[in-house]
């Protein structure tokens, strides 16, 4: 059957991730199977006492098949108790066993995805649209988790029904025959339904990723639509988003309820047919007979339940497949590392480099240039030009398409990266902050950071002073939105986040581009007081944020135009003469 072959390959997927499960499921497969006997002995008990009452006897005999017991009402009642004492504590069994197997499936799926996420190269991530990644870790790991608590309960109640289907049998052959071919039919039957079922739920998982990804827009574009105003089209673009996965929810959600409810109106006809069958070939004593109608209803009960469970499987199993593939996507796009080791950081070179983001379209061509440790290198060109490609190839968050870099004259594709990162520092453009303490924002998850180390950072960014006079100091709380910083504070904060480590290669792209003259200079200060220190990169469009630099490379459509010191690029350079022709002209803000 196609759901227990999905099933069995989900879970092959899944079962990785959550300790125990093996153990866990063999420990509900034996509590079921032992629920389910108590279970129909205690159906045949009741028949048999009830059968004894109606006759007004004293002893009664309960018919198992072949065997035949006979005892008093009062050992008969205490047997009873007792069956149906042990059949509750089962069920509490079964009841906690696949909610803690969900419970781990969540926390392992979650890690999983984390790791993979985070170990994915670059290009893998820059392509994602906003809201991917959080909708596989919210709403699909949950729905998949779901899954596997229906996946855990399908087994459970297979497996009583199972013992029903023996117990039936034991009592009488023409009943369990019935029962067998009446379920067989009836699962035929519901399979055209359940199909439907299983597409509407991939329509509604690939609908729910659509409906996260516009959501998160919503969210990044708050301040803008607030002072833009929720146009009637930007409305009716996240309304068509609502929309669009209304359908596929109310498709799947009916047909998840109607299956099973389906089934229970025709099982109650196939019972009436079970009857008839019994009625015919007859189930020997009325005791027996109770019996055998008692199991019937029960199996009925849980033939509903395995339809249920195949319809939440049906409905929840593209989601699980969903965070399968993107467990296996993001692991095989993993960031490739070397092996060399890297105890300083002399000097960086780029040799022919070339680099695209799409085959075809070259961004960087035939880069080559060699700079020095404790060098000043600022980044100019027009926009579009390759700069913070060039960027992200210095940070090894991509690889060249052709060529090298070179870290001491060593491809950077052969150095360990976890020792690259720990020797360079990068402030982008617009650096983020976390929801958090001043100190939280600079150490960034690095508890190693002593406070000292984080104090002697802020003082290097030129922050230091500005965060003793805030009435909590390093404790004041700051945060993405709610922001108790200014922007040219947020700069100096991650160029102090930058510091702490005491990088050998500090990269910044245009990080002074949006300050304000004062919190220019307190940023340009900074870098000054760095030179010499770091190999220094600086992205930058006015000339002004380089003037600091001891040379400056020119990028102009994809090709380093030029690697000089700014007195001789004024000269020799017509971009860097034209630009700063302007600069000179534009009065200062
Ligand atoms: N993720 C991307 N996918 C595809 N093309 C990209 C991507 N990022 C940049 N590009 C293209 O690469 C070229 C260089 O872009 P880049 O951002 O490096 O320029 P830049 O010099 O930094 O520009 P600016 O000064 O405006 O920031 C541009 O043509 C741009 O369209």
């Amino acid at each position: 059957m196609v759901v227990v072959r999905d099933a069995r390959r989900a879970w092959g997927r899944v079962s990785p991730f959550f300790a125990g499960s093996r153990w866990q499921i063999a420990l509900l497969a034996c509590v079921s199977v032992v629920a389910g006997f108590a279970e129909a002995a205690l159906l045949a008990l009741v028949a048999a006492i009830a059968g004894a009452l109606s006759q007004g006897s004293d002893s009664v005999a309960v018919d198992l098949g072949p065997v035949d017991v006979s005892a008093g009402l009062g050992v008969l009642f205490g047997l009873g108790f007792t069956l149906a004492i042990v059949r509750g504590v089962l069920q509490l069994v079964l009841a906690y066993l696949p909610a803690k197997m969900s419970a781990n499936a969540m926390a392992g799926l979650r890690r999983r995805l984390f790791d993979v996420y985070t170990a994915a190269s670059w290009p893998v991530k820059a392509v994602e649209r906003d809201g991917h990644f959080q909708s596989l870790m919210n709403a699909h790991v949950t729905s998949a988790c779901q899954a596997i608590v229906a996946l855990a309960t399908g087994i459970s109640v297979s497996l009583m029904f199972a013992t029903m289907l023996v117990s039936a049998f034991v009592l009488s052959v023409p009943t369990a025959v019935v029962l067998v071919v009446t379920s067989g039919l009836l699962f035929l039957m519901l399979r055209p339904l359940a199909k439907r079922l299983r597409r509407s739920a991939k329509a509604l998982s690939e609908e729910n990723i659509e409906y996260s990804k516009g959501m998160q827009e919503v969210v990044l574009l708050a301040e803008e639509t607030q002072v833009f105003g929720a146009t009637d089209w930007y409305r009716e673009r996240f309304y068509r988003l609502i929309d669009e996965v209304r359908l596929p929810l109310l498709r799947t959600r009916f047909m998840a309820k109607a299956v099973p409810a389906l089934y229970q109106s025709v099982a109650l006809v196939m019972l009436m047919v079970a009857l008839v069958v019994v009625s015919f070939a007859g189930a020997g004593r009325i005791a027996a007979l109770g019996a055998v109608v008692l199991i019937l209803v029960r199996s009925l009960t849980y033939g509903q339940q395995i339809q249920g469970s195949i319809s939440a499987m049906d409905e929840l199993l593209p989601f699980l497949h969903r965070v399968g593939d993107a467990i296996t996507h993001y692991g095989a796009n993993a960031q490739q590392d070397g092996s060399q080791p890297l105890p300083a950081i002399a000097g960086l070179a780029m040799k022919d480099v070339s680099f695209g983001y799409v085959p075809g379209a070259t961004v960087l061509e035939a880069v080559t240039f060699e700079v020095a440790m404790g060098e000043a290198i600022g980044i100019v060109g027009p926009s579009g030009a390759g700069k913070s490609s060039l960027v992200q190839l210095l940070l090894r968050l991509r690889d060249p398409e052709q060529g090298a870099l070179l870290i001491n004259g060593v491809d950077a594709r052969e150095v360990r990266r976890s020792e690259w990162r720990r020797r360079v520092a990068y402030v982008p453009q617009t650096p983020q902050l976390l929801w958090g303490t001043v100190a939280d924002n600079i150490r960034f998850y690095r508890p190693h950071l002593s406070d000292r180390q984080v104090q002697d950072a802020a003082r290097r960014a030129h922050i230091h002073d500005e965060i003793m006079s805030w009435p909590a100091g390093y404790d004041t709380v700051v945060g993405q939105r709610a922001s108790a910083v200014s922007g040219g504070q947020r700069q100096r904060l991650c160029l102090a986040r930058a510091l702490a480590e005491g990088p050998d290669v500090l990269i910044l792209d245009e990080p002074t581009s949006a300050l304000d003259v004062r919190s220019e200079a307190a940023v340009q200060k900074s870098l000054e007081s760095l030179k010499g220190e770091v190999l220094l990169f600086l992205v930058a469009h006015r000339l002004t944020t380089v003037s600091i630099c001891d040379r400056v490379m020119v990028i102009v459509d994809g090709r380093l135009q030029a690697l000089d010191r700014p007195a001789q690029l004024l000269i020799d350079n017509d971009f860097y003469r034209e630009v700063n022709e302007i600069t000179r002209r534009q009065p200062r803000s």
